[in-house]
């Protein structure tokens, strides 16, 4: 089993309105991913490459004031990252678009309750995630660059460096390895939405294995993970009632408890 490559170009960011039929291949092609693999590459979304490159190196950072850093420490950043969070954002919502239309559903349903990203009463956030070298002295058996887990959320959209490690565990029970395609978004499914399609879309385990020994190359990635709304409840959009209704921010909550927590 693969992970398939998706062509977004119909519905990439900045383009109006399209023919039904149009999102309705889309839709197909999308369903097919996340109900078989749960993850899904995406090409010609309108974020382009040169967005997801690190920004400039400036002078190391010192102790910072502020919470952004300083124009003169790196120019731009701020920009930089508001751009692409914003980016991030508009291409969620339409992903978020087409999946509910493949489900058969009302094409706002998912987007009617991620009305708030990038603002009070949302959660979704941009991490970047850098992995550091690994020296093969102090590597334990079975260690992980990181650790094999679920995202929590709706979707999330991951870009990955060269480097690679990723991988996916798929329903026959082997992982798969999902190395970084230029030109593509890695979008996969996370738990809430699993729940919220009463398991139709599959929130797939995966991992981060660690370099080859004696590899010191780093690993750079940035992941937004997309959450709906905070107050916005969510109950099972196929009718079933496989899970009971739960509101949002009170099933992440309990999420992070149970990972960060005390025991
Ligand atoms: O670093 C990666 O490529 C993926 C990280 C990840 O799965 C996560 O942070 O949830
Ligand atoms: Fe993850």
């Amino acid at each position: 089993m693969k992970i398939p490559v998706v062509d977004f170009e119909a519905y990439r960011i900045g383009a109006g309105d399209i023919p039904a039929e149009r999102l309705q291949n889309l839709g197909e092609e999308l369903k097919a991913a996340f109900t078989e693999v749960g993850f899904v590459y995406l090409k010609n979304t309108g974020i382009d490459q040169q967005e997801v490159k690190p920004s400039p190196g400036g002078r190391p950072e010192g102790s910072l004031q502020h919470k952004w850093p300083s124009q003169e420490v790196i120019g731009g950043f701020r920009e930089r990252q508001v751009s692409f969070f914003l980016h991030c954002k508009d291409l969620s919502l339409r992903v978020l678009r087409v999946m509910a239309l493949s489900l058969g559903l009302d094409a706002d349903l998912f987007l009617s309750k991620h009305r708030l990203i990038g603002s009070e009463g949302n959660g979704s956030t941009l991490r970047t995630l850098y992995y550091p070298p690994v020296r093969a002295e102090v590597v334990k058996e079975g260690q992980l660059r990181c650790g094999e887990h679920s995202d929590y959320g709706t979707i999330t959209l991951v870009f990955q460096s060269q480097e690679g490690g990723l991988q996916v565990l798929s329903r026959s029970g082997e992982f798969i390895s999902a190395p970084s395609i230029p030109g593509t978004v890695l979008i996969n499914i996370a738990d809430l939405m699993q729940r919220w399609t009463g398991d139709i879309f599959i929130s797939a385990i995966h991992r981060v294995l660690l370099p080859p020994p004696g590899d010191l190359s780093t690993r750079q990635s940035l992941a937004f993970f997309v959450q709906p709304d905070d107050e916005a409840l969510i109950t099972c959009c196929d009718g079933s009632e496989k899970y009971p209704p739960v509101k949002s921010v009170d099933y992440l909550m309990e999420r992070f408890r149970d990972s960060y927590g005390r025991k």
